[in-house]
């Protein structure tokens, strides 16, 4: 494969972005941006431990400063919910079964949550998903909607495909270097990699996260 080959995301001369998701506590915020966040994720799915409420919400992203990208995340929840919720996000992220006019009609940016599950069609995903932002690409478990800490066979992902791609799914300060020397995504994801427990964001681990990412951009900040 010839670079010009590659990945539709490598030919993005350009620094792999960060993305912390599942942030619960205000030191987790502040340690997130201090290690370099370039977004934040927050569930609001409330079969997650990471979940959280309005209140917290508000509480979290009053902490969040200037161009770091403030992310919901949602499982198959209510448009009430999500509209209730969004004027505190800059960025909607869809980890179920949304349809693309469900995802589209919030008239927000989005991205669109997939599961590596066998026989996914990535590209038949990109043309569905056509007003995504991007697709975040997670592992598969079956009955589990993502948050697994579990890595896929990034070989799968396409050598070219019509959206830029968050890659997500068991990431962790020892092994995104590998991934995106392997998959060259426009971001990565991590939840769990960067715990010291369910929900408690580690900041050594954040940081060490970074630094592997901006290790493998080749020391690119
Ligand atoms: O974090 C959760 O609890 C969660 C719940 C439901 C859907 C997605 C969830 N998390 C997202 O899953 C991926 C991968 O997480 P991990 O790094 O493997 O722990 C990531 O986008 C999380 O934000």
């Amino acid at each position: 494969m010839s670079p010009s080959d590659h990945h539709v995301n490598s030919r993005i001369k350009t620094r792999t972005r960060i993305k912390f998701c599942g942030l619960t506590r205000e030191q987790d915020v502040d340690d997130a941006v201090a290690a370099g966040a370039d977004a934040l994720g927050f569930v609001f799915w409330p079969g997650s431990s990471r979940c959280v409420d309005d209140a917290r919400l508000a509480a979290l992203v009053d902490r969040v400063p200037a161009f770091v990208t403030r992310v919901g995340l949602f499982v198959d929840q209510s448009p009430e919910l999500i509209m209730r919720v969004s004027r505190y996000l800059d960025l909607l992220q869809f980890h179920g079964n949304e349809t693309p006019a469900y995802c589209a009609g919030f008239e927000r940016p989005w991205v669109k949550a997939l599961r590596m599950r066998d026989g996914l069609d990535l590209h038949a995903a990109a043309a569905a998903y056509s007003s995504a932002q991007a697709l975040l690409l997670d592992a598969y478990r079956p009955g589990v909607p993502g948050g697994t800490g579990e890595t896929f066979d990034w070989s799968r992902i396409p050598a070219s495909l019509a959206k830029p791609v968050i890659l997500a799914g068991g990431l962790t300060p020892a092994n995104v270097a590998q991934a995106i020397d392997s998959v060259r995504p426009f971001a990565v994801d991590v939840s769990g990699g960067v715990e010291a427990a369910r929900g408690c964001k580690a900041p050594e681990l954040l940081k060490a996260f970074a630094a592997a990412v901006h290790g493998a951009d080749g020391g690119c900040r």
